[in-house]
C-alpha cells in the first residue's frame, strides 16, 4: 500500500475537474500555457477569454506566490484554441507535488496536445546575462535524486505507463522550431539552448550549491516546471519549456549580489513583451499532435 501522502487526485478528481470546465466553456484547447514568475502577461494575449479563479475551480490548489495570478484562462492565440495557467504551483508551497502538477493532467483531459511552460530562472552558466531567454533542452532534478518524483505513488495506466522514459522530454522538433521563430524574431544575441536545474525552494542556493550545479552542467536554476514535464510526457504530450533568466545566480564569495523575488518580477517585466511575442509565434506554429 501506498502510503495517503503519495498518491495524489484520483483520475476521476481530474475527469471531475476537467468535466467541469469543459460544461463552463466551449473552448477546446489544444496548447496548455504556464506562466512563470512575472510572466502571468501572456496570458492577457489571449483573445475570447473565459477565465477562472483557481478558487472557484473544483480540487484546484491556490497560488500563493506574488506574480502568480491564480487564473485558468481559455482563449485563443492566433485563432488557435489554449488554455493558460496565469499562475502555477511550488512544492515550496506546501503542496504535494502530486498536487502542484494536478493542472498538467488536467490539461491532457481537456484535450491539449501541446505544453507550453515559461519559468524565471537563475542563470549558473558565465555567458547567461540577465534578460537572456534559455530554451530547455533538458533538466536536472535534484528533488527526484531523492525520491521526490510527481509519479511516485500506484501508476495510473489511464496516464500513461509505470516507466517513462525522459530522455525524449523535451520535444526536439519544437526546440527547432523555437529556434528558428527566435532568431526570425530577432532575439539571435539573447537566445540560449540550455539545462535546467531543480531544487525545492523556498531558500534560494548557496554559492556552493550554485558552482555544484554549474560543475554538473546546469546552465540555469529554479525552482518549477521539472515536475511538471514529468507529468505532460507520462501522458504523452509534447513539451517546449524555456527559462527568462531573470538574475544572475551568485557563484563567487567576493560577490555582494543576493538573489531576491523582486529582482526575479522586475526582469519579467522588462523582458515580457518580447516573451510574449516568442510564445505566440510558437503557438501559430506549431502542429497539434501527440508524441509518446
Ligand atoms: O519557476 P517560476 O514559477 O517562474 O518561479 C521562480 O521564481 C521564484 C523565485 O523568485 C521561484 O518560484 C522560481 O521557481
Ligand atoms: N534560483 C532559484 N530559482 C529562481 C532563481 C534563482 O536564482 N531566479 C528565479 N527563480
Amino acid at each position: 500500500m501506498f502510503p495517503e501522502s503519495t498518491t495524489g487526485p484520483s483520475f476521476e478528481d481530474c475527469s471531475a475537474t476537467a468535466e467541469w470546465l469543459l460544461s463552463q466553456t466551449d473552448i477546446r484547447p489544444l496548447v496548455g500555457i504556464v506562466c512563470g514568475s512575472g510572466l502571468g502577461g501572456l496570458a492577457e494575449m489571449l483573445k475570447d477569454q473565459k477565465a477562472f479563479k483557481y478558487s472557484n475551480i473544483p480540487n484546484f490548489p491556490q497560488s500563493t506566490v506574488h506574480g502568480h495570478a491564480g487564473m485558468l484562462v481559455f482563449g485563443t492565440l492566433k485563432g488557435k484554441p489554449c488554455v493558460c495557467m496565469q499562475g502555477r504551483f511550488h512544492l515550496y508551497e506546501g503542496y504535494s507535488i502530486q498536487k502542484v502538477t494536478l493542472p498538467i493532467r488536467i490539461f491532457k483531459l481537456l484535450g491539449v496536445k501541446t505544453v507550453l511552460l515559461t519559468n524565471a530562472a537563475g542563470g549558473l552558466n558565465p555567458d547567461y546575462k540577465v534578460g537572456d531567454i534559455m530554451l530547455i533542452k533538458d533538466h536536472i532534478n535534484i528533488p527526484g535524486f531523492a525520491g521526490n518524483n510527481p509519479l511516485t505513488g500506484p501508476n495510473e495506466e489511464r496516464f500513461g505507463i509505470r516507466f517513462p522514459s525522459m530522455s525524449d522530454a523535451y520535444d526536439k522538433e519544437l526546440l527547432q522550431l523555437a529556434k528558428a521563430v527566435g532568431v526570425e524574431l530577432g532575439y539571435g544575441d539573447f537566445l540560449h539552448e540550455g539545462v535546467y536545474c531543480v531544487l525545492g525552494g523556498p531558500s534560494f542556493e548557496t554559492i556552493a550549491e550554485c558552482r555544484m550545479m554549474h560543475k554538473l552542467g546546469a546552465d540555469a536554476v529554479g525552482m518549477s516546471t521539472v515536475h511538471e514535464v514529468i507529468v505532460a510526457r507520462h501522458c504523452g504530450m509534447r513539451v517546449l519549456a524555456l527559462s527568462l533568466i531573470t538574475n544572475q545566480a551568485v557563484m563567487n564569495y567576493d560577490s555582494q549580489k543576493k538573489a531576491n523575488h523582486e529582482e526575479v518580477l522586475e526582469t519579467g517585466q522588462l523582458r515580457a513583451e518580447q516573451l510574449e511575442r516568442l510564445v505566440t509565434s510558437m503557438v501559430d506554429r506549431i502542429e497539434d499532435h501527440n508524441n509518446v
